[in-house]
């Protein structure tokens, strides 16, 4: 007899147990939980009175009980209000930090997207004191490259070591909206760019991003956050480009990563 063996497939928290979006009703800010009165103010200022319901179904599966517990995997209609979905937790989930590192990426196929999306985000984040990025090629690399990162005062007359003032190169960003190519181009090049202290992807027009060959850029931010868990994310061997490039591999990285006390960034991916 045959005996037909199945292959595994692994299969991400959200795909077991989805939260089905439908279920949840617009809702007044008055009445989100948790909110952060300074970003309900900045909603007010862009005459957003209520969430939709996948703002609310997000909000809940991060801010609220659900706790940022696990990768998300955001599956609704255009115009439904995927953006805010994404910004308002992670804005929120930021609004506490002192020091400022990039802590927020986002990265979306096209500039005019991205320039959509970070003016989102710019509406909220300075609310609570963050600052938002832009690296999508829109001006030159040098004046993005000032833009990202804060070079300290030099004075005058004293000579400096190099090494040092690499050292001291600082984010000026805590989120960052970024095409790939860019993005690649500030990984590859610009000193102080760094993405150790990442805590959270959000990987925007997901199927566009996967079809299109733009997935090296996801496998070196991958291995670029991963330092300090190696031992929690099989990557070497298990992973490579030809399984990078499908969504395979955002699924396995779901798996390994996508829970508390489980590495970081938290993966938000939007389809
Ligand atoms: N809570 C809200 N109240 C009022 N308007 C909102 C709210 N949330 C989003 N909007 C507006 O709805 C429009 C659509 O939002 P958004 O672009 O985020 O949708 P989307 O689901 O990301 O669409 P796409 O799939 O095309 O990316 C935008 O003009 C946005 O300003």
């Amino acid at each position: 007899m045959e005996v037909v063996k199945m292959k595994s497939e692994p299969v991400l928290p959200w795909m077991r147990r989805p939260v089905d979006v439908t279920n949840f009703e617009e809702r007044t800010l008055e009445a989100v939980p948790c909110l952060d009165p300074r970003l309900k103010v900045a909603l007010q200022k862009m005459s957003i009175s209520s969430l939709f319901p996948v703002q609310l179904a997000v909000w809940q599966e991060t801010i609220g009980p659900g706790c940022f517990e696990r990768d998300l995997c955001i599956n609704s209609p255009t115009g439904s209000g995927k953006t805010l979905a994404y910004a308002l937790p992670i804005v929120q989930m930021l609004s506490n930090r002192a020091v400022k590192f990039l802590r927020a990426l986002v990265v979306l196929p096209t500039r005019d997207l991205a320039l959509q999306v970070k003016e989102v985000f710019s509406a909220i984040a300075p609310a609570v004191g963050l600052s938002v990025g832009l690296a999508v090629g829109q001006s030159s690399i040098a004046d993005e490259i000032s833009d990202l990162v804060k070079r300290p005062k030099l004075e005058a007359g004293i000579c400096y070591d190099p090494e040092d003032h690499f050292q001291d190169l600082q984010s000026a960003v805590d989120i960052l909206v970024a095409t790939p190519g860019r993005l690649m181009d500030h990984i590859n090049t610009t000193k102080g760019f760094t993405l150790e202290h990442l805590c959270y992807l959000v990987v925007d027009e997901t199927d566009r991003m996967l079809r299109e060959a733009y997935q090296a850029w996801l496998l070196t931010v991958l291995q670029l956050t991963r330092s300090n868990y190696e031992s929690h994310f099989r990557c070497g061997n298990t992973f490579n480009h030809s399984i990078f490039g499908s969504l395979k591999t955002i699924r396995r990285c779901g798996v390994e990563r996508g829970f508390k006390d489980k590495p970081y960034p938290r993966l938000v991916k939007m389809v």
